[in-house]
């Protein structure tokens, strides 16, 4: 039995006048997946998501979300919690007063000291969002994508602000979530949190995709690298390059296991000391540098 994804986009073009910000993107995000939605400056994830969430129309393309559309707001919006970069709580109201106006404002019920309990605002429940630092006022945000456990969830750059005990405590709560069954969409520029937490990754670049996979599927696009100088006298090892103008050697690989394991039996076998010996898989920072590094499309001649 096949399922309706929770995110269904075929060709959505998102056109600013004639600036065309988002390019004939596809893609699906499956129910109970954590999707992350990644990119470079201005590569089109707001426009994508304002979409998605039913904010902005599409200049083109087929947006289905939890199997309707987003302009349908009524059956769709009760069912989505949007974790904004800044909610904008009117700074007067309480803590409490604020989750309260959560829970009418997206028609979802909870016990506000659950939610309160879930952000770690129990003990600030009479403070004036004016009062609260921003670290807590991002927790009070993260209470509009907790309220009444919704089934989608959009967090836009949750961890912002946050010491590293909240972080791990947002994560928690959006592991809870993912238990009880939601989906997650994350945006994010902490790349090792998408790393760690994204069952898939959709990596945008000037409107549309530069790739989409697991993170193991990323990173594979790109050669790990195993560093290493050696001492002077020793016989020169079997590698392609030969030592850099620092004099180490680096071997860039994607047969990182192999070819780590070939050049210790070497070093063992010529009783070499590999100096500074350092093998570090391609991490999703060295995707987006190598997107960064491409060279810019000439504009054509008008
Ligand atoms: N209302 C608008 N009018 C004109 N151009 C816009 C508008 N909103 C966004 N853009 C442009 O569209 C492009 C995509 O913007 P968008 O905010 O979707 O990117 P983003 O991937 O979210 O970027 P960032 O990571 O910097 O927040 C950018 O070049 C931006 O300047």
């Amino acid at each position: 039995m096949t399922t309706t994804p929770a995110i269904d986009i075929d060709r959505l073009n998102v056109t600013y006048g004639d600036f065309h910000a988002v390019k004939d993107l596809s893609f699906q995000v499956e129910q109970g997946e954590l999707y992350a939605l990644l990119g470079t400056n201005g590569a089109g994830k707001t426009s994508t998501l304002e979409v998605v969430e039913g904010h902005r129309k599409a200049s083109s393309g087929t947006v289905r979300v939890l199997g309707k559309s987003p302009g349908d707001r009524r059956a769709v919006r009760r069912r989505m919690g949007i974790m904004l970069q800044e909610s904008g709580f009117s700074p007067d109201l309480t803590v409490a007063e604020s989750v309260r106006l959560i829970g009418r404002l997206s028609g979802r019920t909870d016990s506000e000291q659950r939610v309160l309990g879930v952000v770690d605002l129990t003990g600030k429940a009479g403070t004036r969002v004016s009062q609260l630092s921003g670290g807590e006022k991002r927790r009070l945000d993260f209470a509009t994508a907790v309220y009444g456990r919704p089934e989608l969830i959009f967090l836009d750059e949750p961890t912002t602000g946050l010491d590293i005990q909240s972080r791990d405590a947002l994560w928690d709560a959006v592991e809870q979530l993912r238990h009880d069954g939601s989906t997650v969409v994350l945006t994010t520029h902490y790349l090792e949190e998408a790393q760690q937490r994204a069952d898939r990754i959709g990596l945008m670049h000037r409107g549309t995709f530069r790739h989409e996979g697991t993170v193991a599927e990323l990173t594979r696009t790109l050669p790990a690298a195993i560093q290493f100088s050696l001492p002077p006298g020793a016989p020169a090892p079997l590698v392609q390059a030969g030592p850099g103008p620092d004099g180490s050697y680096l071997i860039e690989t994607f047969e990182l296991q192999s070819d780590l394991k070939q050049l210790l039996d070497w070093a063992h076998a010529h009783e070499v000391e590999l100096l500074g010996l350092s093998a570090a898989p391609t991490r999703l920072d060295d995707v987006f540098r190598a997107i960064d590094a491409e060279p810019v499309p000439a504009v054509p001649a008008a």
